[in-house]
């Protein structure tokens, strides 16, 4: 019959997710960190750097952290950091912001009931954050060190032909109880996810290059339930459904 080709493309994109999750859960539950090169390929990659870049050129970014602020660095007065903003993907221009939110969603709905002790069930929206290539820095810390909800932090890489060697600008995470450094580059169209408790500490080292990138940090239900109970969520409690490319917000409580 007539060679379907939505049917075929959908077909195999459901089959690259699952795979893609298995590996993420597999990852995650041994390591606790999962790295995924060429998640979205070329094309797409870039189609969402060039909307990254016209919101910086835009000034839609917030202003950047005085380095000398809680960050640490008393020396580097008047520095600027890194700057953000954050998007649900909707507005005008984030569309593919919004494509690549949805990517991110549809592997964590296809890992449900396999990621140890965690139920995923919403995320924050993305954070769309730019380090302006001038020796700035996140210092060591750790995403949530209190229960606030989130379980995985998710990560998309924009910067095309990242040379470590001349920029800086790595995710260094020390895996909590191992004498083992994780050194990540920060290169395009690749995904990161990471457990974002205690157990993983990290640092983006100085950065010379500008160096973009989106993350969303996805709740566990039953820590997000408490944390709210107990106020002590640090995020503003919104909590996104996750949904996947047919625009069904699913409520993953499998
Ligand atoms: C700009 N930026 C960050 O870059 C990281 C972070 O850990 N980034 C890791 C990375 O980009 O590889 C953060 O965790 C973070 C948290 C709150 C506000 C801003 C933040
Ligand atoms: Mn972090």
């Amino acid at each position: 019959e007539e060679f379907d080709t939505s049917k075929t493309y959908f077909s195999v994109l459901e089959t690259r997710t699952k795979m893609l999750a298995d590996y993420a859960c597999n990852c995650l539950n041994r390591y606790g960190v999962c790295v995924i090169d060429n998640f979205l390929g070329n094309g797409k990659g870039l189609e969402i750097h060039e909307q990254v870049q016209d919101m910086h050129q835009k000034g839609l970014f917030t202003e950047g952290q005085l380095m000398n602020s809680e960050r640490g660095n008393s020396n580097l007065k008047h520095v600027r950091g890194d700057v953000l903003t954050w998007v649900d993907g909707s507005e005008e221009g984030c569309e593919d912001i919004g494509f690549l939110v949805s990517s991110m969603d549809a592997v964590i709905l296809k890992c449900a009931g396999k990621l140890t002790n965690v139920s995923v069930n919403g995320r924050t929206k993305a954070m769309v954050a730019c380090y302006p290539g001038n020796g700035t820095q996140y210092l060591r810390h750790v995403d949530n060190p209190n229960d606030d909800g989130r379980c995985i932090t998710c990560i998309y890489y924009l910067n095309k032909n990242w040379e470590a060697k001349k920029y800086g600008g790595l995710l260094r995470i020390y895996p909590e109880g191992q004498d083992r450094v994780a050194s990540i580059e920060p290169v395009f169209d690749r995904l990161l996810f990471f457990w974002s408790d205690r157990r993983n500490p990290h640092e983006v080292m100085k950065a010379f290059k500008t160096r973009y990138a989106i993350t969303v940090w996805y709740y566990d239900a039953d820590q997000r339930e408490k944390a709210i109970k107990g106020y002590k969520g640090g995020m503003k409690p919104e909590i996104v459904p996750l949904h996947s490319h047919d625009q069904r917000s699913v409520n993953c409580d499998t």
